[in-house]
């Protein structure tokens, strides 16, 4: 248990981020979780399985790829503790090996429709955003980028360092100049933290002012998501849920503390309706946001009794 607790404190504080990241780390928690088990029944061992699943799952509401993972890697059929224990270990393995072939795939998918001279714009760090950038610039094609510096925790900062390493030219931005540099874009690319069965992208806060910049201009906006970051429940009617984080990652509490009128929103991430999209870049191929619906039924393999 001192592994997940490490694991889930290490998301709760952001060391570990990124949609992906998020989903890859909680069920390698899982599996060692599972590995290590001493149980004396299957009741137990059932119990405990979803206990350490629903701790892991409470530490970041909104990206959809936590409980996907969780709930991928968690499963099991067998009512032998030992059996269910490898078939836990199996489907967390799985999924891993599934998830870091799904962003060489969106890097190879997306990279096909960059062209060479295109100004790319993203937001924040992705990194299935960024496959497709650096596979693109690897293949040859002379691109270069605009990065948002993405306030409060300022994760523009890894992207611009990650891009650097690939010696791709790169422009630092804050995030009010996202309008004024759009003109000289070709493409948005973005990450998602979750895709909603109607087409809609959750991502962090302030990407629906570059989909609104880049549609005013029309430049083309695209959304880099794996297949497992499309929201299972949103089709039943569950919103996505929008994290709040606290006000001192926006500004110093001593500045605050003479200021007793003033109080400090921080959401994490917004919405960005489906007309603003393009296209989804996915492990599974491209498709227009209308089609997260079928992702969603066809290739997330989640039951509707399930949700
Ligand atoms: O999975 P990948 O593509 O890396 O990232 C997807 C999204 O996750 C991040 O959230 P945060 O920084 O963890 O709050 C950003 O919003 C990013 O666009």
């Amino acid at each position: 248990m001192e592994k997940v607790q490490e694991t889930a404190e290490k998301i709760r504080t952001m060391e570990v981020r990124g949609a992906g990241r998020i989903a890859k780390a909680a069920a390698e928690a899982i599996r060692d979780y599972a590995a290590g088990l001493e149980v004396a029944s299957m009741e137990e061992f059932a119990t405990s399985i979803q206990e350490v699943s629903s701790f892991l799952i409470s530490t970041r509401p909104t990206a959809v790829s936590l409980p996907n993972a969780v709930k991928l890697a968690s499963r099991y059929s067998s009512g032998n503790v030992e059996e269910a224990r490898q078939e836990i270990i199996t489907n967390a393995n799985l999924f891993i090996k599934r998830a870091d072939r799904a962003l060489e795939k969106i890097g190879k998918i997306g990279s096909r429709r960059i062209q060479d001279g295109d100004v790319i714009m993203t937001h924040c760090n992705s990194h299935a955003a960024l496959s497709i950038i650096t596979t693109a610039f690897d293949t040859g094609k002379d691109i270069s980028v605009i990065a948002t510096e993405s306030r409060p925790r300022r994760q523009g900062l890894l992207t611009i360092r990650h891009l650097n390493d690939f010696s791709i030219p790169t422009t630092l931005i804050v995030d009010s100049a996202v309008r004024y540099y759009m003109k000289g874009v070709d493409k948005v690319i973005v990450g998602a933290d979750a895709i909603a069965a109607n087409g809609a992208l959750v991502n962090k806060i302030g990407t629906s002012q570059l989909a609104l910049a880049a549609h005013e201009a029309r430049k083309s906006f695209m959304v880099a998501a794996e297949t497992f970051k499309f929201s299972p429940s949103t089709i039943v009617g569950n919103p996505i849920e929008i994290e709040e984080r606290a006000a001192d990652e926006v500004v110093a509490p001593s500045v605050l503390a003479d200021l007793p009128h003033v109080q400090v929103r921080n959401p994490a991430f917004d919405f960005t309706p489906a007309e603003y999209i393009d296209m989804i870049v996915t492990d599974i191929g491209i498709i227009p946001p209308a089609m997260a619906y079928t992702v969603i039924k066809e290739h997330l393999g989640w039951e509707f009794e399930e949700i």
